[in-house]
């Protein structure tokens, strides 16, 4: 395909999604099944130009004057490609299966920078539903936090101290890659790959690097996440969200393997990845407690831990760099449900902890009603619980990585903020409770 077909094809599925208010997943999967001649180049480019349209939707839209897929595209390349009127006019015309030329209107939309005026909701490129929460954590940070988010993430790696160590594990992918990762400041262990979008995005499970368990595929802010819930060598652990495992494999080289990490979900399927990753990364410390129909397989384990993690079903707002989609498919309703399971989770879990031990509130959100909000009520409810001091968390985990993180860590109230903009990762909330009675 030509590149202008390319542009014509992202418009038909910009439009499928918006008309039909469809997964862009599906719209993509839909639009390759009745265009099998488009090569795998072809649907990539296609897929890139998909979302980077929804990471930019509001903006890109308002820019352009119009809501549908045509409008969407030609503000992208307005103001987030920075061509000008006459440059898009050349790229899109002329050639067949191009769309249609401008029109005078749409020529005088462009060329008039209308974006400046726009709400803050536009110029952030989030649901305006969302204003309220959003400026309630950002303040008047909130268009730069937000446009931050709006734009592509890079590949992080972890390196699996168990069986590698950062500088061999960079230059082990550096040689078969052929192209030398970056190495955030934030953390010694992460390895970082910025999006290259000639190339797409590399092949990392394939590598021998990965396939050896040297390294996991696991964006800075989720790692750090499971580095301030403090997990030590000799502790028992109980993951009470786990899902496929992140966090767990992150926290078990933290520990050396000594001690032992109660891994449990209530969604079987969801844990069921663990098990390969677990003996891909030498992990040995780790139980593996999938729930079973009519018995607590979590019984014994009462009062019992040093740790207890909750990384807690969210909305997933700071993740939106990864899943543009999702930003507009959420709805208020999705937001009240997640409260209500977060509000079961932590209540749930903190039966576990024991007099002295931790309790530690993970979610990678953004919006304080999922994060603080939570925490407060819960604390409210538990006086023998308390809120370790954000700077505290901080200090300790500048100590253990001997690092600075500067401003880089947000200090709210009750717990610490990584974002995008401030930390370079996905947006992340961690807050760490201790019983005392
Ligand atoms: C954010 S995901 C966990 C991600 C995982 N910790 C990781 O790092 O890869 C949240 C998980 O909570 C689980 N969950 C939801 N409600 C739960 C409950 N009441 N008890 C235990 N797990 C629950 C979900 O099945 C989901 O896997």
């Amino acid at each position: 395909m030509t590149p202008v077909a390319r542009i014509s094809a992202a418009i038909e599925v910009l439009d499928d999604i918006i008309d039909r208010r469809r997964p862009a997943a599906d719209a993509l999967k839909d639009w390759g099944l009745s265009h099998r001649f488009a090569g795998s180049k072809d649907r990539r480019a296609i897929g890139d130009l998909v979302f980077d349209a929804l990471r930019h939707r509001s903006s890109a839209a308002f820019a352009a004057g119009d809501e549908n897929g045509r409008a969407i595209i030609l503000g992208l390349f307005r103001v987030h490609r920075g061509l000008d009127v006459p440059s898009i006019e050349r790229l899109i015309s002329g050639e067949r299966f191009a769309p249609l030329p401008l029109t005078d209107e749409e020529r005088a939309v462009l060329g008039a920078d209308r974006l400046a005026e726009a709400p803050d909701h536009v110029r952030g490129d989030y649901p305006e539903w969302l204003a309220e929460e959003l400026g309630r954590v950002f303040g008047e940070d909130v268009v730069a936090e937000m446009q931050a988010m709006a734009a592509s993430a890079p590949l992080d790696l972890r390196v699996n101290t168990l069986k590698s160590e950062p500088d061999n594990a960079a230059r082990e992918l550096t040689s078969e890659l052929g192209r030398a990762p970056e190495r955030p400041a934030l953390s010694p262990l992460c390895l970082r790959l910025p999006l290259e979008p000639e190339r797409g995005e590399p092949h990392i499970a394939s590598t021998e690097c990965f396939l050896k368990g040297h390294i996991e595929i696991q964006d800075l802010g989720s790692q750090l996440a499971a580095e301030f819930a403090g997990a030590r060598p000799g502790m028992q652990v109980l993951d009470f969200c786990a899902g496929g495992g992140g966090k767990t494999l992150a926290m078990a080289p933290a520990m050396q393997n000594h001690g032992q990490i109660f891994a449990y979900d209530s969604d079987r399927r969801r844990l069921a990845p663990i098990h390969d990753r677990l003996a891909r990364a030498g992990i040995r410390n780790v139980q593996v407690r999938t729930p079973k129909p009519g018995s607590d397989v979590l019984d014994d384990l009462e009062k019992r831990m040093d740790l207890v993690l909750v990384d807690a079903p969210c909305t997933g707002t700071g993740t939106w760099r990864r899943n543009p989609d999702a930003k507009w498919r959420i709805r208020p309703g999705s937001l009240a449900e997640r409260q209500k399971d977060q509000a079961a989770v932590i209540e749930a879990a903190a039966r576990y902890v024991k007099t002295g031990g931790r309790l530690a509130y993970i979610t990678c959100s953004l919006l304080e009603s999922e994060n603080s909000d939570r925490v407060a009520a819960f604390l409210a409810d538990h006086p023998g619980f308390e809120a370790v001091d954000p700077e505290t968390l901080v200090a300790a985990y500048e100590t253990e990585a001997m690092i600075e993180t500067g401003d880089a860590v947000r200090r709210l109230p009750l717990g610490l903020m990584l974002t995008p903009r401030r930390s370079g990762t996905d947006g992340f909330f961690i807050a760490v409770l201790v019983r005392r009675s």
